[in-house]
């Protein structure tokens, strides 16, 4: 059977002082598109870079499409989008992407790919006149041309504008379609949501949970409205059924979990005539991975 595209076993980064990775262990299968997310400095760029062979761990095993990730044998056979300051200034967009598709033995036609992207009008822009989204999206492109079997996509949609975003979930869909293994981090959880078959939540360099989204996110339905601040919830848990739950977060925002069905629904909507409350955006739906994201990670800044 083949190895996982990534498999990663108790591995350790630190950084001076600090502990980046923890003993993380993960894995991503082949031909599946996996999610790493973390909150700022969970350790998901420390655990990308190492899979690209840039940094070299303190401690653990990584394998990459079974391999150690800095064999040189792994270069033709892995795509990674490099984060600004890859590209020479001067360059112009479509040499560049030229350039880098001649490293591969049956790269994509370059110009398609510009084309795909929405940079074919600025291949001969020089790099460093490119706006941030249009560099971005040549990193794209760069790490894509020369066909790999995985590709490494560090927050691949990070200031990108709503068109350049869909084109990004398309190619990723097509790269999937075609059988290629995508390993992506992201902080745009309906990305992830939408893109993957497998999420990786991690924090403190640990994996704090994983599975596919729909189990990640489980069958429970929640009942949510919007209404003013501070509504007296006690009251309201009073009315329901036992079992169910109710908080008001962030502020104005209304979460009702437990049995969700037709009477619930009718207590809510009475309680709330009564009380002369009209409820905004009321909808019964599934918890979303933002959701249990905060859950997992918790509300405050890092
Ligand atoms: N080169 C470095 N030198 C020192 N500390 C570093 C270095 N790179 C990362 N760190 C630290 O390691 C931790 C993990 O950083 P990392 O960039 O891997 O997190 P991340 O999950 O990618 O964060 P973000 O979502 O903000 O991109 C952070 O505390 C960060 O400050």
């Amino acid at each position: 059977m083949d190895s996982p595209a990534v498999e990663i076993i108790d591995l350790v980064k630190r950084y001076g002082a600090t502990t980046a990775i923890d003993g993380l262990t993960l894995s991503a299968a082949r031909g599946a598109v996996t999610a790493i997310l973390g909150p700022n400095g969970a350790g998901k760029t420390s655990t990308i870079e190492i899979c690209e062979g840039f940094r070299r761990a303190d401690a653990g095993t990584v394998r990459v499409l079974g391999a150690d990730p800095r064999a040189h044998a792994l270069r033709p056979r892995v795509g990674v989008m490099l984060q600004a300051g890859g590209v020479p200034p001067a360059m112009r967009c479509g040499e560049w992407l030229r350039l880098v598709s001649r490293f591969y033995a049956s790269p994509l036609d370059p110009q398609a790919l510009l084309v795909r992207l929405g940079l074919a009008e600025h291949a001969r822009t020089p790099y460093r006149r490119l706006s941030g989204g249009q560099q971005q999206r040549l990193s794209l492109a760069a790490a894509v041309v020369g066909r790999p079997e995985l590709v490494f996509l560090d927050e691949p949609t990070a200031g990108l504008d709503p068109q350049a975003r869909h084109g990004c979930w398309d190619l990723v869909g097509d790269l999937r379609a075609a059988g290629v293994s995508v390993v992506l981090t992201t902080h745009h959880m309906d990305e992830a949501e939408r893109l993957s078959d497998h999420v990786v939540i991690i924090d403190r360099g640990q994996v704090v949970a994983e599975g596919s989204p729909a189990q990640l996110t489980g069958a429970e339905r929640q009942l949510r409205f919007r209404a003013r601040p501070g509504l007296a919830l006690e009251e309201l848990l009073n009315a329901l059924p036992d079992g169910s739950a109710a908080k008001e977060s962030p502020a104005g925002h209304y979460i009702l979990e437990g049995q969700v069905g037709p009477e619930l629904l009718a207590t809510v909507t009475a309680w709330c005539a009564a009380e002369g409350v009209t409820a905004d955006d009321l909808r019964i739906e599934r918890r979303t991975l933002e959701d249990v994201f905060l859950e997992l990670t918790g509300r405050e800044l890092r």
